[in-house]
């Protein structure tokens, strides 16, 4: 594991989007060699898609020959809902760059069983960027998933729902009560992963996620087991790791830790 830390989520999320792009650029994809990004939704990776829209804007870089698959979706409410993870990509990152729509992904009710395959067919994720939540789940995966998990649908947990209404005007009977999510194994497939998160509401995920044994009670500890993760978090999430584990340069945003794969 890497663990990167920087001062604020501002930039936490401009290293994460330029590693991004630096990654694309250097795999020189085509038509027949797609860059293949898995994609997450919530509020950490708002900034992110900002700075690669402007990354894009700026000919830094192209998604013409990149493939997406988005790692969940709410089951319940249509597409078109201004809260479902196909309006949040779009009107964050799709819309505003270079990607063909056929070349988008997200899991779905019709195309849930045939999701681990389709990733398959265009040879495996490259890069798959992770939120966590603050019970650490990755993705869907809600404390307790298999971490031999594939795409599936899942019951969300009331910490899950209670978290996410606050993307429906407070109201928890609006929040869906389930979700189409890749399995930890689908992300484990990936041959890197890169998990981002922000501020005080994570701390305890992110010392779970770096220091805490691989449990299904957090299923983001199951990173720990790939062979390629690197976790980029501000300093506000560090709260609860060990002064140990994060030692402080003289540099004020810049911190050396856990430098190893
Ligand atoms: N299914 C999503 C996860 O993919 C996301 O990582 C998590 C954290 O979201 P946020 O980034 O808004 O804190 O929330 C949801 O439950």
């Amino acid at each position: 594991m890497r663990l990167i830390i920087r001062e604020s989520k501002k930039q936490t999320s401009q290293w994460v989007a330029e590693y991004i792009v630096r990654r694309i650029n250097e795999f020189r994809p085509t038509k027949d060699r797609p860059f293949v990004l898995g994609l997450p939704t919530g509020s950490s990776p708002e900034q992110i898609y900002a700075n690669l829209v402007d990354l894009y804007r700026d000919g830094k870089v192209s998604f013409k020959n990149v493939i997406t698959f988005n790692m969940d979706e709410y089951v319940g409410i249509p597409t078109s809902h201004p809260q479902s993870y196909h309006s949040f990509m779009f009107k964050h990152l799709f819309q505003h760059v270079d990607i063909p729509p056929n070349q988008i992904h997200l899991p779905s009710l019709e195309n849930y069983r045939e999701y681990d395959n389709m990733i398959a067919k265009y040879g495996g994720i490259e890069l798959f960027l992770c939120g966590v939540g603050s019970d650490g789940h990755i993705a869907f995966n809600e404390p307790g998933s298999s971490l031999a998990s594939k795409t599936r649908v899942k019951t969300l947990t009331n910490d899950t729902i209670v978290a996410n209404a606050r993307f429906f005007d407070g109201n928890i009977d609006a929040v869906p009560k389930s979700a189409v999510t890749v399995g930890v194994k689908t992300v484990m497939d990936a041959r890197e992963v890169i998990l981002i998160a922000d501020g005080r509401g994570k701390t305890e995920a992110v010392r779970q996620a770096v220091e805490g044994s691989i449990s299904h009670a957090w299923t983001v500890t199951a990173l720990q087991m790939h062979p390629k993760f690197i976790m980029a978090i501000d300093e506000a999430a560090t709260e609860e790791l060990r002064v140990k584990t994060v030692k402080s340069t003289n540099t004020k945003s810049m911190h050396i830790v856990l430098q190893g794969y």
